[in-house]
């Protein structure tokens, strides 16, 4: 494949998050909830930090001449209240507790419900279950009752009080970013940034945090809310009584309300114009941030002949097969704890080998362990299987034996993976060419991956790269959403290329352009490929060994010639029947057909 560059053009996925902000922006500006509830809470948040010059009194100032005077008394705009303090002030005053009181308990609460809820639900295991006894017991606690109970220690400080009020809510946070992030931790695209060699850190970052991100606005706002109204609750039973607040305000005037039942009036006013403009705000931003995956793209039109005609210049001739053992597997088995506490081994002594340059297919029918057995080389399988072996090795180096932090340096340069299903393989938050240019980004700069990305789409046969690099994957078809996912494999020269069913979710006449395609990509970057497929037709299009698997074990393994010519097992037979007997096999001879396509 060509290393040739083509001169860098203007770089897209540094401006893919402004782009985004810019989108969210516009369809905020569109929605009249959402201005209307900025506007509502920027005007609030200027009065109070105003205060001090546009009122003329403190607001604990206290006048004799203004108890209880009307609203429109010279200085005393709102009026007085029951004890001749300026209501004006006092209103303006309790905006400013009130939205610290929010921003307390709001980021408390936040800050350790996403922390905790992104580690255990991405972590799992005795992190999660932890944590998630430690955010049980503290949600089973009474907030209320034991926020009145402290007050000795809190000292009616509204301070203290929302820094504990948010501690006690964070449990909601922390459940709802955990259930999310196990539910997104099992998306294939996770997997395949993973398999990318992306760290925990930036899948986390970047991948898992942008899909909870807006429901984690809403849930703050909720959370605004509820500590602004508790706040003003224990200010309504006396608590920091010296503090103005909405609370206090709205207490003094329940002692005047035949009276003066103006009174009431403004502080519940703000309450509600507070409350209301951060829910109404928080609902249109989160529908704002669905809207702006599904908005359209932007075309580009810059023609990249070029980059075409380098990345097709520079093909290497295909290599034969070395014969040195590049991956090896020996007795692999795989189990999985029954809920009793034993084991069910779907995997068992499974045996292979791949040599450097060589194909393999893995051949079994649904269920017999072939993305098991790929899984387990490739260290995705989940943390509950038990895996063992006598020996997994890549390179000479044992891959069970691997950290975490080693295997993520192995994937990528030492080994890369095709997905069965493209689309699910591709994170639908961001565009195609920002999820590659991620992967290339731990070996060169942001500007050269683009580039790079850019070859690569064209190599694999994408039309018009450009546009491709800014589609979002509902933007693109399955067909092509395979050979993007090509072109992230292959963009590292893996020395092993594992493709699970690389063709099953396509259609027909795309099956055979994307064999043809990894065949070109296998010989010109003299990949070892490990093939899984239910499909002899395919092992006979790309293959020179085969392994079949049935129920978990390795039944037969051979040249693909001899295993067409003379299958030693009736279960080999038998698929190879029954794929002659569907025709999918073209009519001429299998094995010369494979050995003239691939060499
Ligand atoms: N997490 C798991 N816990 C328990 N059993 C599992 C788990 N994952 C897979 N299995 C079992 O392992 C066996 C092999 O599954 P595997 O996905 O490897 O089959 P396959 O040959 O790749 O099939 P397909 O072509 O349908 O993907 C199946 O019986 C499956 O039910």
């Amino acid at each position: 494949m060509s290393q040739q560059l083509a001169p860098p053009g203007p770089d897209r996925t540094a401006a893919a998050p402004a782009k985004r902000k810019r989108r969210v922006t516009r369809a905020l500006l569109r929605n009249p909830m959402a201005v209307g509830s900025v506007v509502t809470l920027a005007a609030m948040t200027l009065l109070c930090l105003l205060a001090p010059v546009i009122t003329s009194h403190d607001p604990m100032y206290s006048s004799v001449e203004h108890v209880n005077a009307p609203t429109g008394t010279e200085g005393w705009w709102l009026g007085g209240d029951a004890q001749g303090r300026d209501m004006w002030s006092r209103l303006l005053a309790s905006i400013g507790v009130s939205l610290t009181a929010a921003l307390i308990g709001t980021g408390v609460s936040i800050v350790i419900g996403v922390v905790f809820g992104l580690i255990a639900g991405y972590v799992g295991r005795a992190i999660d279950s932890i944590a998630s006894w430690v955010f049980n017991l503290v949600l089973a606690l009474p907030t209320l009752l034991i926020l009145i109970v402290l007050l000795p220690v809190t000292r009616g400080s509204y301070q203290l009080t929302m820094l504990l009020l948010g501690v006690m809510l964070s449990p909601g946070v922390y459940r709802l970013v955990r259930n999310m992030v196990i539910g997104v931790r099992r998306e294939l695209y996770i997997d395949a940034a993973k398999v990318a060699g992306l760290s925990t850190w930036r899948i986390l970052t970047r991948h898992v945090f942008f899909v909870v991100r807006g429901p984690i606005v809403i849930q703050a706002a909720f959370i605004a809310t509820i500590c602004i109204n508790v706040q003003a609750g224990l200010a309504f039973l006396g608590v920091g009584a010296n503090t103005p607040s909405f609370g206090s305000m709205i207490s003094q005037a329940f002692t005047n309300l035949y009276g003066h039942p103006v009174q009431l009036l403004w502080p519940t006013l703000g309450l509600v114009a507070l409350t209301g403009s951060l829910i109404l705000f928080a609902n249109a931003y989160r529908d704002a941030l669905a809207g702006t995956t599904t908005a359209a793209r932007r075309r580009s039109r810059r023609a990249i002949a070029d980059v075409t005609r380098h990345a097709d210049e520079a093909a290497p001739a295909a290599e034969k097969p070395t014969g040195k053992a590049l991956l090896t597997v020996q007795d692999l088995s795989i189990a999985y704890p029954r809920p009793d506490g034993s084991l069910n081994e779907v995997v068992h002594k499974v045996s292979l080998t791949v040599d450097s340059g060589e194909v393999v297919g893995l051949v079994g029918e649904s269920g017999s362990g072939k993305t098991q057995t790929a899984f387990a080389i490739l260290g995705l399988l989940p943390h509950e299987a038990v895996v063992t072996a006598k020996e997994a090795s890549l390179d000479g180096r044992p891959l069970l034996a691997m950290t975490p932090a080693e295997l993520r340096k192995l994937r990528g340069p030492g080994v890369a993976y095709i997905p069965q299903e493209p689309m699910s393989n591709l994170d639908p938050s961001f565009t195609v060419g920002s999820q590659l240019v991620e992967a290339l980004r731990r070996t060169m700069p942001r500007v050269q991956a683009r580039q790079r990305v850019l070859e690569l789409l064209a190599r694999v046969g994408i039309p018009d790269p450009e546009r491709t690099f800014d589609s979002y994957p509902h933007q693109i078809s399955g067909g092509m959403a395979q050979r993007v996912l090509i072109a992230g494999a292959v963009a590292t020269h893996p020395k092993v290329l594992i493709a699970d069913e690389p063709t099953t979710a396509l259609d027909v006449t795309v099956q055979a352009e994307i064999l043809d395609l990894l065949r070109e990509l296998q010989r010109e970057l003299k990949m070892a490929v490990l093939l899984v497929t239910h499909n002899f037709g395919v092992v006979a299009d790309l293959c020179d060994r085969v392994v079949v698997m049935r129920d978990g074990r390795d039944v037969e393994t051979g040249e693909v010639r001899q295993i067409f010519s003379r299958p030693a097992h009736e279960y080999t037979k038998s698929l190879i029947d029954s794929i002659l007997d569907e025709e999918t096999l073209r009519t001429d001879a299998p094995v010369s057909k494979a050995k003239e396509g691939a060499r």
